[in-house]
């Protein structure tokens, strides 16, 4: 659905990503993981066209996006730092950029305006909202118009364990009806249960990019902080010439 080929992009004398190669399909949810600086942001917006690459094509349902705005319609992003214009109101906000996606109100999913109670809240200001209350006005806006593809850029950052928690449901059950998710996070716990595959990126480089299930199989391990602890181990080993040990003893 979303092939990033061959991708390269420097700000001045820094690489931040460097020749980036990796397919996404409907159904999967892709969990972008790595360091902080090591390219996933930037990986995310290039797909969004908010950064262009140097080199190299990304294709949207067989399609490069060079040129080519409308694929924007088929994505929710909510990014890692909501920006709005701060004298708006909630509600305008919202009716503004539902006027611009130009969808029906009974076609909207109004399912985390209800959960977050986003209708009590429409007359505040966008510039006096804590941070997260202006987390789930963006998560609203990413879940709002259906779209087939959710890019969710650390969404729960800021948000108390209630909100999290209604977040995470409403990622499993959109991934459920067959949509792309990718999602950026540093609290791996969250992500347990909900990932199909991981790219886990280090230095504007992809260092795997495997199925859950195969990084679980390969590690021996369930719970995603321990998979990637151990495949993480297991590669330095291997680069280091020795010879990785099962994983139960790396962590005796
Ligand atoms: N517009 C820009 N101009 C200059 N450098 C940039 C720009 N955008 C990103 N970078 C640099 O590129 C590198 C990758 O940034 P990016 O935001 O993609 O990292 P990240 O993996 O998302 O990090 P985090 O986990 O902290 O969110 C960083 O060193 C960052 O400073």
């Amino acid at each position: 659905m979303i092939s990033v080929k061959n991708i390269s992009k420097r700000f001045g004398k820094f690489q931040a990503l460097d020749d980036i190669s990796f397919q996404c399909e409907r159904g999967q949810c892709i969990a972008l993981i790595g360091s902080n600086g090591s390219g996933k942001t930037t990986i995310i917006k290039t797909i969004l066209g908010m950064v262009i690459p140097d080199k190299g094509i990304i294709e949207f349902e067989g399609k490069s996006i060079a040129n080519d705005w409308t694929y924007r319609n088929d994505i929710g992003y909510m990014p890692q730092i909501g920006r709005y214009p701060e004298n708006m109101t909630i509600g305008q906000v919202l009716d503004m950029i539902s006027d611009i996606r130009k969808i029906p109100e009974k076609s909207l999913d109004q399912e985390l305006y209800e959960a977050f109670r986003i209708g009590n809240l429409l007359n505040k200001k966008m510039g006096t909202l804590s941070g997260g209350t202006r987390q789930k006005v963006s998560a609203c806006l990413a879940f709002m118009f259906n779209s087939k593809v959710l890019i969710l850029d650390e969404p729960s950052a800021g948000l108390d364990p209630i909100s999290s928690e209604i977040l995470r449901d409403k990622i499993l059950s959109e991934k459920k009806k067959n949509k792309l998710v990718i999602i950026t996070s540093h609290i791996l716990s969250e992500l347990d249960d909900l990932v199909t595959n991981i790219i886990y990126v280090q230095d504007g480089n992809i260092r795997f990019h495997e199925s859950i299930h195969a990084l679980q199989r390969e590690t021996g391990e369930e719970k995603l902080s321990r998979v990637i602890t151990s495949m993480l181990r297991q590669e330095d080993a291997k680069q280091n010439g020795v010879q990785p040990k099962a994983l139960k003893d790396q962590w005796l």
